[in-house]
């Protein structure tokens, strides 16, 4: 009886190596359904196989069995009136909703699909893998290149629009008036918060050239009135002042000594009772369980030069240094959480 058991047991643990070792050709699966707008086609309604097959541009040796492993991973659902979206790809990888994810999946194709091919030199130097790989700035080069600047800050939108609406949703803004974003990207992030919050007004900050995407997306929001745009280099410049300062996913990209700095300037911009929200995958603090925010720090090694992910409570111990009198960790959505410091 325990034998066999124990060959279950096996025989699933292998059945897991199996698959993570095909977890490339998962990726590859999901990546190519959105750019191939898949989801979005079926945005309204679900669409017979023939039709389905031939709007994608889809060969007939493909694809059914595409379709079909979009099917096994939950990612379609296939009835009499043929295939579907579940509520989870209506929701999150149509494009156009404001809910959309898939900008990220798509910057995530395109570029670390890619860089994440020579990992094992990254692990072996510690270099990154990159546009940097032989040199440079990272947000420098990349933002050379408007298409890869634009496509690179709406996968930032996608990557936060979650923890964007937990934090709207669950902190109490009520005490603040203005807040700002420190690399604020499209400031996806801060024009949730202030659609939710009509009594805030809001400051993206952030280097001059993501300026235009920065004001694009106001626009689009109707909050032209009420969030504007400052562009800075949190390296020379000090931070804006504000009632409250978001962080989010910028201290992983940097070192130790950069991300102290950062949360120095950001104690010295607010005024006291002021808060100070880090968000981002922490790993926690046992460092066993947030797999995607220890994979996230490995993407730390291929993008950045000293970039890493951490722990609430070594983030919590960095505010204590940079003089905030208290913190605490709460758990915003999926695998990320904030760690608010108040001076
Ligand atoms: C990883 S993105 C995070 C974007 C956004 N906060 C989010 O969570 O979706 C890092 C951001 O920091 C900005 N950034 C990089 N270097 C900067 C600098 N020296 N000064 C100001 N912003 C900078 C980038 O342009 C980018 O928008």
């Amino acid at each position: 009886m325990r034998r066999a058991r124990d060959e279950q047991d096996q025989s699933a643990a292998l059945d897991r190596i199996l698959q993570l070792g095909l977890g490339f050709a998962v990726s590859k699966v999901l990546f190519s359904a959105v750019r191939l707008g898949l989801f979005t086609e079926l945005a309204t309604r679900p669409l017979p196989y023939e039709e389905l097959r031939d709007r994608l541009g889809l060969h007939p040796r493909a694809a059914r069995d595409f379709l079909d492993t979009l099917v096994a991973l939950d990612l379609l659902e296939r009835g009499p009136e043929g295939y579907g979206n579940t509520p989870v790809t209506a929701r999150y990888l149509v494009r156009d909703r404001a809910t959309y994810l898939g900008g990220f999946l798509e910057m995530t194709d395109l570029r670390l699909y890619g860089f994440w091919g020579t990992l094992l030199d990254g692990l072996r130097t510690g270099e990154p893998q990159n546009e940097i790989r032989h040199g440079g700035d990272f947000f420098e080069t990349l933002y050379q290149d408007p298409v890869r600047r634009s496509e690179f800050l709406r996968a930032m939108t996608g990557l936060s629009m979650r923890s964007a609406h937990a934090l709207a949703d669950t902190v109490d803004w009520s005490a603040h008036r203005v807040v700002a974003d420190v690399g604020c990207a499209e400031g996806g992030t801060l024009g949730q918060i202030l659609l939710r919050h009509p009594h805030l007004r809001g400051t993206g900050y952030d280097l001059e050239s993501v300026r235009d995407d920065f004001e694009h997306r106001a626009e689009r929001f109707g909050l032209t009135d009420r969030l504007t745009f400052t562009a800075g280099d949190f390296f020379t410049d000090p931070l804006p002042r504000a009632d409250a300062l978001l962080l989010g996913h910028i201290l992983h990209d940097w070192d130790l000594p950069t991300k102290r700095m950062l949360l120095r300037k950001a104690y010295e911009a607010l005024p006291p009772g002021g808060v100070v929200i880090v968000y981002e995958t922490l790993i926690d603090d046992d460092r066993r369980t947030n797999l995607t925010g220890l994979l996230m720090s490995l993407n730390m090694l291929v993008e950045t030069t000293g970039g890493f992910d951490y722990t609430g409570a070594e983030c919590r111990r960095w505010m204590a240094e940079a003089g905030f009198t208290s913190s605490g960790v709460r758990h915003l959505a999926g695998p990320e959480s904030m760690v608010v410091g108040r001076k």
